[in-house]
């Protein structure tokens, strides 16, 4: 569970005075996410999400991450709109951490993604690319130049000291060495607003008899600005893997095997995505090593939460082996692997499955 900063009925009830949203009917740290502390209020007129902004995050930037969900809203995106408190503030304080309060989204996450869902996400993400635009930029703060800082500090936490983690260490630092000269140029490709942690947990499907659909986006607050197909690429390596849940049961040992890259899924988030904004061929000669820098984004903030997530913090740790396993097929795959545009037959107009 995400609660680093457990609040009192007390605390929330007197913060909640200063919005116009109602009396507090009851509140509950939320279990998902390991990056800031959520909690679901019930007031008298709906549901709200709160969240308290904990770690990796600069509380300068969050007016940035702000106005990008609302402008995506009001461009149609289905994701949360931050509400504003009784003097038009959206960011305030709350137990000495900012805090917000934002809309919230119906429908549920799945953890298993079938090619229809990844269709829909690759759909989705090109609405997000074109509905991001015209805003300022904000740097990518876990971008390639952060990648060997972060690798270095991995090694400092509790833990780091054991033989998996230090083979693991030592894999990434060659992987990285390879990686980082073969980067694209900051003007070699299309750059705008993106998500940059597009993962299953983080979308949102609604469905009944009749139809499903895709309801909503969530969680922003890694969004900044840099190549939009390196989003692509994050996607690629949530959404297109089918994996053992490993985390916190593993014995030790190598985690190869534990993953399985699945070209169906790879193949349906490309024909969604392409659906809005075909790539250009720049685009897809880049998204192989773009799937690394994916791959390497996330075993480095895995491996560095894996030694210093606070012992008393209610949170599940997330695996850092299964990217290494992902890393290795990027590794692995031909340059000209993502070069031809793909057919999968899912066809449907975008996001949306009729059923008979
Ligand atoms: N606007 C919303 N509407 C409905 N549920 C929400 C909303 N925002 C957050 N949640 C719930 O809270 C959970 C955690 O939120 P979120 O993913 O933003 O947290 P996080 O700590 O930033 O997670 P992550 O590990 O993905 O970075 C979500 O999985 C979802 O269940
Ligand atoms: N989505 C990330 C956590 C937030 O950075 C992960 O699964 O590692």
């Amino acid at each position: 569970m995400a609660v680093y900063t457990p609040l009192s009925t007390e605390q929330v009830r007197e913060f909640l005075n200063h919005y116009d949203l109602g009396e507090l009917v009851a509140f509950q740290g939320i279990a998902e996410g390991v990056e800031n502390s959520n909690f679901l209020l019930q007031t008298t007129r709906g549901r709200f999400i709160l969240t308290l902004f904990e770690r990796r995050m600069d509380p300068a930037e969050l007016p940035w991450f702000l106005e990008l969900m609302g402008r995506l809203s009001a461009r149609g995106l289905s994701c949360p709109q931050p509400i504003a408190d009784r003097t038009g503030r959206t960011l305030s304080q709350l137990a000495g951490k900012p805090g917000v309060i934002v809309s919230f989204l119906p429908g549920s996450s799945q953890a298993h993604p079938d090619a229809w869902a990844c269709r829909a996400v690759g759909r989705a993400l090109a609405e997000l690319h074109e509905a991001g635009k015209g805003m300022g930029a904000r740097a990518n703060r876990l971008g390639p130049e952060a990648w060997p800082v972060l690798l270095e500090a991995c090694g400092d936490g509790k833990g780091g000291e054991s033989a998996e983690f230090s083979a693991l260490q030592a894999e990434a630092g060659q992987a990285l060495s390879r990686l980082l000269p073969a980067w694209p140029k900051p003007e070699a490709l299309p750059r705008g607003q993106i998500h940059a942690d597009l993962f299953p947990d983080n979308v949102f499907f609604l469905s009944d008899a009749y139809e499903r659909r895709l309801s909503g986006v969530i969680d922003f607050y890694f969004a900044c600005t840099d190549f939009l197909t390196y989003d692509l690429a994050i996607v690629l390596n949530a959404w297109c893997f089918e994996e053992a849940d490993a985390a916190e049961s593993r014995s030790g040992g190598s985690s190869e095997g534990r993953v399985i890259f699945r070209p169906d899924k790879a193949a349906a988030v490309l024909e969604g995505y392409e659906s809005l904004r075909p790539l250009e061929p720049a685009e897809r000669a880049a998204l192989p090593v773009l799937c690394q820098g994916a791959a390497m984004r996330f075993l480095l903030t895995r491996l560095y939460d894996w030694t210093h997530t606070p012992p008393d913090a209610q949170v599940t740790r997330k695996d850092p082996w299964a990217y290494a396993e992902r890393l290795r097929h990027f590794m692995r795959l031909s340059p000209q692997a993502f070069s031809l545009p793909v057919e999968t037959g899912l066809k449907d107009g975008g996001g949306r499955e009729v059923k008979a």
